[in-house]
């Protein structure tokens, strides 16, 4: 039988243009993406698979870095669109949309050659995780440096997207445990720049910061733990909580406010402790009233001691702490020892300079015909007004600058004769103590003109009076004059 070479051609050219139809149809229906899944699928039933689990928090409870790291890196993989669930969150800026996994979804990651697969998993028991699926072929070859990929791609982000935030602590609910941390993003508006202090000291804390962040290194070699603690001490509205707000921007640290009325007791304080992040910011606001015993703390002095000399907290690496407190005046000096707290930082109420820092920023205004009275009533002592009380007046008349310095003397003149009347009848009341005494030997304080004025009666019969001098030039420094009375 003879071949009919001209049917056999035609037959074969149609099949080639419906072997090419097909394709053209199938790449355009089929993404390459669920081809290469197919492709994956199929392959995948002749290789034997490993899986490995990073949960959120480990038995301490305490958040496993990993965990953050690999959400931060899975959800900017391209592949996530492919997800058949993905979430859509807006972004910091207006434009940005982020995606993310959404529970029990998988995403899968190419690495050396190497396929994987990352499924997140959320089980009510032990909280979320994701789960790792790696050939075991590959698993030698892979995964290390897969893991450190997943570290320096995750900072790149981390420095791109970092948000600080801010966290403060639940009360115990049923057994403590996991999540006693809420946190909402950080956006307190002050920096260093804005606070008004004496510029000497603001240097030497931006110094002091700077050279904090540097010197991981060093604290290792001397093995110590990478963390430094700051007190910082002033009358209220002097810009101590502000101060904070900048430091952790400055930083860039999340700040962990740790309110010590809602803990337990010190093995509470010890986990909540664990349960922070490194590159963090602890704070306690209003100190004194813990040490000094003016508000009952459900933790014990010794527990709060250890926790600032950094016992408990052996995994507390790269964490500031900061304390603020009115005076420390009535704190034991242990309690505030070198180790414990590295920097003391004074906050003054306001002086001639901030004052002038202030009209710079709140009016704009760097001199003025009224500046030389402002500064004559400072210079004349007893002006006792805080950053605060100035800058609201400031705030409150910023469509005109002469009004609101107007203002700021007229209050000025009414605080300093108001103060000058309390110092005279103090002064009197020493007097009279200085012939007639009641009460059991020991230190009694009177304390006047918003803590300025103290008067100790003491266990030697002597009364002494320490007067900080109000119109203080340096921020670091106070001035005291002593007065001692023989009973
Ligand atoms: N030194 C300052 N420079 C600029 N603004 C200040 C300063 N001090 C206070 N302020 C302003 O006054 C307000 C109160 O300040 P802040 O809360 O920081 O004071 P504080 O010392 O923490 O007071 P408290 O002891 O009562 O908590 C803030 O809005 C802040 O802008
Ligand atoms: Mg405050």
């Amino acid at each position: 039988m003879a071949i009919d070479f001209r049917r056999v051609f035609c037959l074969l050219l149609l099949l080639g243009i419906l072997l090419v139809v097909l394709w053209l149809f199938l790449r355009r229906k089929i993404r390459t993406a669920k081809l290469k899944r197919w492709w994956r699928l199929i392959s995948d039933r002749f290789h034997d698979h490993q899986f490995l689990k990073v949960p959120e928090f480990n038995d301490n409870f305490q958040e496993n870095q990993l965990f953050r790291r690999l959400s931060l890196y899975l959800n900017s993989l391209e592949s996530i669109e492919d997800s058949d669930y993905t979430n859509l969150f807006s972004g910091a800026k207006s434009n940005d949309i982020l995606l993310s996994l959404n529970p029990n979804q998988t995403v899968s990651d190419e690495f050396l050659g190497a396929y994987l697969s990352w499924t997140y998993q959320v089980v009510s028991s032990s909280g979320r995780s994701f789960v790792l699926r790696i050939r075991k072929r590959d698993k030698r070859r892979v995964l290390r440096p897969y893991l450190q990929h997943i570290h320096s791609v995750s900072d790149e982000i981390d420095q791109k997207i970092r948000q600080i935030r801010l966290y403060t602590n639940a009360a115990v609910v049923g057994d403590g445990g996991a999540g006693r941390w809420k946190s909402v993003p950080f956006t307190h508006p002050a920096t260093i720049d804005t606070v008004a202090m004496d510029a000497e000291l603001k240097n030497k804390i931006k110094a002091d910061l700077d050279a904090f962040l540097k010197s991981k290194q060093y604290y290792h070699r001397l093995g110590r733990v990478w963390r430094r603690s700051y007190l910082l001490y002033g009358p209220s509205g002097t810009g101590k909580s502000s101060f904070v707000a900048a430091m952790a921007k400055s930083l860039s640290y999340d700040v962990y406010d740790l309110d010590l009325s809602k803990l337990s007791g010190d093995s509470d304080l010890k986990l909540l402790l664990l349960q922070t992040n490194p590159r963090s910011l602890i704070l306690i606001e209003d100190f004194d009233r813990y040490v000094a015993g003016t508000s009952p703390a459900p933790v014990s002095l010794s527990g709060i001691m250890n926790f600032m000399d950094g016992v408990v907290n052996s995994c507390c690496d790269e964490r500031v702490m900061v304390f603020t407190m009115t005076t420390k005046d009535d704190i034991d000096p242990a309690i505030l020892r070198p180790g414990r707290v590295d920097v003391h930082i004074h906050f003054p109420l306001c002086d001639f300079n901030n004052f002038k820092n202030l009209a710079s920023s709140y009016l704009g205004v760097r001199e003025h015909k009224l500046f030389p009275q402002v500064q004559e009533i400072f210079q004349s002592g007893g002006a006792t007004m805080s950053p605060a009380e100035i800058s609201e007046l400031m705030m409150a008349n910023r469509n005109s600058p002469s009004r609101a310095l107007k203002s700021v003397i007229s209050a000025l003149q009414t605080t300093s004769s108001t103060a000058k009347a309390e110092l005279r009848s103090a002064a009197e009341a020493v007097e009279e103590a200085g012939t007639r005494r009641d009460g059991p030997h020991g230190v009694k304080e009177i304390r006047k003109l918003y803590g300025y004025l103290s008067i100790f009666y003491k266990s030697d019969g002597s009364v002494e009076i320490s007067v900080t001098c109000l119109a203080a030039p340096d921020a670091m420094f106070n001035f005291f004059f002593f007065i001692h009375i023989m009973a």
